[in-house]
């Protein structure tokens, strides 16, 4: 019957494995401390069980218990030698022993509780840390498919329902561990009894997993919710200017209300099944008790001091019985969220970047320079369209690029590809010559200064947002990429200069603003390569012209790869690529490709 209660419980092999995972894991990590809680849940189980057995010799000195009840058997033995404790020792003695294993005993159970609590606390940070370890070197291309907002859910929510459900695990081991003890010792008090107990206890546990099925159920369904409401949450936020622009804020509170609710429902339902089980676990206790008594009286007509300690064991063992069967049900809901974790960590690893770290592995300096070699590149694998086609082009070092093109053209595709966070299908990207090893790529990348379109800045001060990007930058450094980036004048006459807070992502700066302190920062890393991906596009034209002027006095000291919409401001490009559909359809300089009248370049300036 119990082996059915199993197989019910962990009815889907996916649950088995997802439990074993998780236990494996568990023991991984705190092994010592794993030991030692079991060392302690031994010794508070046998200390539970003295507590019990020190009943006799209550009974004794009462008169209740005669030391010639049984004979023979290990169970005299024990008996015999409790009563003979409460014939030679007087009432004070005894109780004095009492009360002494119930301080060693409630000591015990606060050092366990406090040990609990360091695996449970110890085992949640340890798996966020592989999961954010995991999710920090997972390649781009695999990042770009998932959602933000699921996997902050799963970072957050997902593995505090973990940390939760550890708890239950602990706890469960403990009962376990302490309720087979007394079980032990109720045994050599009374076999028979015991046995009965047991038996109709564990017919009735097992009757009552089939809530242990509707607990995985709920958390399955709690998990989808809290990962839409996290969505929810995470796209007002990052669309609450549109939001209130366009006055859509009711709909927004609708859909919230309704998430809300369906999580709130599901907690209610997990109540229920909590508090409907316990409900039947007492109502199951009394319906026992009563035939347990009821037969031990009438019919096996068994002494009043047996009874009376099997109703001790009895009262002792069922609420753990219970509480087996709530935590039982508290795993099970837990299970859905690791088996989420367990998912997306596996896929983080699948997908992994190979790192070389350490003082030896200094950033890749550009020497000679990149080159495209008829690349071919498509976002999804299956699709048949192609985002670049048989691009081919060489960006020689100390020379600047200028990517042009209309929107969807593959600007920015190529800039992911010659940075490396995407890679060709077809053909093949050479810097200084040969391709870069994939356990190189993030040394490459270390080298490269890059700003993007959406440039953001941390909720910290100027000085903390540059030390973001190069640690041990001296003042005179900050000020010298500030100064390159324009952005120098606007910085000294803020109120506290460098230590001015700008806002979260950057919003009390204007765009403009933002994006020359983003240009500064990655200017202050020294790179060889930089990246300018529509970075001047919020800009005025007088700022721009300055940024522009700053980014010609690196000519020749830097590679660099503009990607731009305003052609004004790639004049002075060495070469100039024009994109159109994936395909590069003309490349020159300014001036050559001014010249002729069907360029495509010209057809851009007109637009
Ligand atoms: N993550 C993605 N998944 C699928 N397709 C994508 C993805 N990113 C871009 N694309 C597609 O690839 C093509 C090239 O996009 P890309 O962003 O490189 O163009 P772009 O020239 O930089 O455009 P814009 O000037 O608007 O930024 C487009 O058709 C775009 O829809």
């Amino acid at each position: 019957m119990a082996g059915q209660a199993f197989e019910q419980f962990f009815k889907e092999k996916d649950a088995v494995r997802n439990f074993l995972f998780y236990i494996k894991d568990l023991y991984a990590y705190a092994k010592l401390k794993i030991l030692l809680n079991l060392v302690l849940m031994v010794l508070l189980g046998l200390l539970e069980g003295i507590g019990i057995l020190m009943l006799i010799p209550f009974l004794s000195i009462a008169g209740i218990l005669s030391s010639t009840t049984a004979a023979g058997g290990a169970d005299f033995w024990l008996k015999q030698f409790f009563s003979d404790l409460g014939t030679t020792i007087s009432l004070p003695v005894v109780l004095l022993i009492y009360t002494g294993i119930i301080f060693v005993q409630s000591w015990l159970r606060r050092y366990q509780s406090n040990l609990n609590t360091r695996i449970q606390q110890g085992f949640y940070s340890f798996l966020s840390i592989r999961m954010f370890q995991a999710l920090a070197y997972t390649k781009w291309s695999s990042l770009m498919a998932r959602k933000k907002s699921d996997v902050t859910h799963l970072l957050t929510g997902e593995l505090a329902r973990v940390s939760g459900g550890t708890q239950y695990v602990l706890q469960m081991t403990a009962t376990a561990v302490i309720s087979t003890i007394q079980i032990g010792i109720a045994f050599l008090l009374s076999p028979g009894l015991t046995f009965l107990v047991l038996l109709g206890g564990m017919a009735f546990f097992c009757w009552m997993q089939r809530y242990v099925k509707e607990a995985k159920k709920t958390g399955a369904s709690i998990s989808q919710h809290t990962r839409n409401l996290f969505f929810d949450v995470t796209e007002h936020l990052n669309g609450i200017k549109e939001v209130k622009t366009c006055g859509m804020e009711t709909r927004q509170i609708e859909n919230f209300i309704k998430l809300r609710q369906a999580i709130e429902n599901n907690f209610v339902r997990f109540n229920r099944i909590q508090s409907g089980t316990d409900m039947l676990y007492r109502v199951g206790a009394a319906v026992f008790i009563s035939i347990f008594l009821y037969s031990g009286i009438e019919i096996f007509q068994i002494q009043a001091e047996e009874l009376l300690l099997m109703v001790v064991i009895f009262a002792r063992l069922w609420p753990r019985l219970s509480s087996l069967q709530v935590g039982l049900q508290q795993v099970a809901m837990m299970l859905p969220a690791f088996q989420a974790v367990l998912d997306f960590e596996s896929q983080c690893l699948r997908d992994q970047e190979k790192y070389l770290e350490g003082p030896a592995y200094a950033p890749i300096e550009l020497r000679s320079g990149i080159e495209l070699k008829h690349v071919f590149f498509r976002y999804q694998q299956e699709s048949s369209s192609y985002a670049l086609r048989d691009i081919s082009f060489s960006l020689p070092a100390g020379t600047t690029t200028a990517l042009v093109g209309v929107s969807g053209s593959g600007k920015s595709t190529v800039a992911d590809l010659i940075t490396g966070l995407i890679t060709p299908q077809q053909g093949e990207i050479l810097i200084d010559g040969t391709p870069i090893a994939n356990s190189a790529l993030h040394l490459w990348r270390r080298g490269i200064g890059y700003v993007p379109q959406d440039a953001f800045l941390f909720h910290a001060s100027i000085r903390d947002n540059m030390g973001w990007a190069h640690p041990g930058a001296s003042e005179e450094e900050i000020w010298k990429a500030l100064k390159m980036a324009a952005i120098d004048e606007f910085a000294a006459h803020l109120p506290e200069r460098l230590n001015t807070v700008v806002g979260d992502r950057g919003v009390r700066l204007s765009g403009g603003e933002r994006q020359r302190m983003v240009l500064a920062r990655a200017l202050l890393r020294k790179p060889s390569v930089l990246i300018l991906d529509e970075a001047t596009s919020s800009l005025d034209g007088e700022n721009e012209k300055r940024i522009y002027q700053a980014i010609e006095s690196l000519h020749g000291r830097l590679t660099i790869l503009v990607i731009a919409h305003r052609l004004s401001t790639i004049r002075k490009a060495d070469q100039i690529i024009v994109l159109d559909q994936g395909r590069i359809v003309e490349k020159g300089n300014y001036a050559n490709l001014m010249e002729n009248k069907e360029s495509r370049l010209r057809a851009l300036a007109a637009i």
